[in-house]
């Protein structure tokens, strides 16, 4: 098998798939252009070749919501199936709802039912969408996701850490609120709880530190850009003590989480740990928190943050990932856009760029391939 140099979807057929009955789509391994008006599936193409990669999506969709609707009722099921090129040579990939429970969503390579740590590996991809818009300015949980998404881009085993640590830490959550009712629990059982967090919690945070270093470097080291440079920082109790031995950081943690459990108890929530990190960015050239940039500027920290990580993974792990920038070109100046374009060709990815017209993405040239969209059909074009 030969090796691909980038993750990319080389046909995409959609079945019952939000506003698309039925779609079959070749294509190369470039990057793809989607245009059409609005409404007509540009984001819902997108989103199923979000799907393809770990977790649920760019949208975070259930099974259900993407389940087709129209005039006739639903569809009985729906599916995404991928003839794709990775760093393990060409696959198939399918993904759909479990006839046995639509609810759920089941994923398979080759046919064979997968883990997502996997298709991290395989398929590491990036999205940025309208929704990343107010990602500076908004809610910290959601700038810990978007980074922990970029993380797991590069170490496939991320994903498995932070969903161990999101049990453990529901089920002592649990055990406290019985606690705090003052009913017995097993304290061994919390101490092992605690223990897994701890765990868990040590690797997570490791694994964003050495994320978050190849990334700094890579902005570092890239000649000035359309994009600004972003410093970045994350501020959480345990990537602070990751400075110490890591096995010393993990004990005190432990012991840290057994001394808040009345605390915790009362509060409903864990008020230490990982799920509480925070990222911080600065404009460099402004010497400004991102937070208080102007819109566009944000917007072009986003993109220019997004595009250096994919050009540390491309060289890292010598495939590029795919990379999803919904909407991006509308809200960008023609510098920037040339800027977009040069930044995708060197790192050499298949990037989905959607745009309501063909016209916006004049400075791909002929490096790209173009789908036109329109009520739920894609054609090449
Ligand atoms: N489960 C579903 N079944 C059928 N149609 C759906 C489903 N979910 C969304 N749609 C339809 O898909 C269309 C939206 O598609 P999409 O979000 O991909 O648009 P778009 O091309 O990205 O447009 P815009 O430029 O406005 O963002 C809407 O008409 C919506 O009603």
């Amino acid at each position: 098998m030969t090796k691909a140099s980038r993750a990319a979807v080389t046909r995409l057929k959609l079945t019952g798939f939000r506003n698309y009955a039925w779609l079959d789509l070749t294509l190369d391994s470039r990057p793809v252009c989607l245009f059409g008006p609005n409404g007509a599936g540009k984001t819902n193409l997108v989103e199923a070749v979000s799907f393809l990669g770990p977790g649920r999506g760019l949208r975070a969709a259930g099974s259900d919501a993407v389940r087709q609707r129209s005039g006739e009722g639903e569809a009985p099921v729906w599916a995404v199936h991928a003839e794709a090129e990775t760093v393990d040579g060409p696959v198939t990939l399918a993904t759909g709802a479990d006839p046995d429970n639509p609810a759920r969503r089941k994923t398979r390579l080759e046919g064979v039912a997968t883990t997502q740590t996997q298709l991290a590996r395989l398929f590491p991809m990036i999205w940025l969408t309208p929704r990343e818009d107010r990602l500076w300015a908004g809610p910290r949980s959601d700038r810990l996701r978007f980074f922990d998404r970029l993380v797991l881009a590069g170490e496939p085993g991320h994903g498995t850490q932070a969903n161990a640590y999101d049990k453990a830490m529901r089920e002592r959550q649990r055990l406290l609120e019985r606690m705090d009712e003052g009913l017995s629990v097993d304290l061994s059982w919390l101490d092992a709880l605690e223990a897994k967090m701890a765990e868990a919690g040590t690797a997570m945070a490791r694994a964003r530190l050495s994320a978050l270093n190849a990334l700094q470097g890579e902005i570092d080291d890239r000649p000035a850009s359309a994009f600004p440079k972003a410093d970045l920082a994350l501020s959480g109790y345990l990537e602070g003590l990751l400075g110490e031995d890591e096995a010393a950081a993990e004990a005190r943690f432990a012991e840290r989480l057994k001394d808040t459990r009345r605390k915790d108890g009362a509060a409903g929530r864990a008020l230490t740990g990982p799920h509480r990190t925070e990222l911080e960015a600065r404009h460099r050239e402004k010497d400004q928190v991102a937070a208080d940039c102007s819109t566009g500027e944000q917007k072009a920290l986003l993109l220019g943050l997004a595009l250096a990580h994919g050009a540390a993974l491309a060289r890292e792990r010598g495939a590029a990932p795919v990379m999803i920038f919904d909407e991006a070109c509308a809200h960008l100046d023609s510098d920037r856009r040339e800027g977009l374009a040069r930044a995708i060709a060197a790192i050499g990815c298949q990037a989905w760029l959607t745009g309501v017209e063909k016209g916006l993405f004049e400075a791909f040239g002929e490096g790209v391939q173009y789908v036109s969209v329109e009520a739920g059909r894609a054609v090449r074009g």
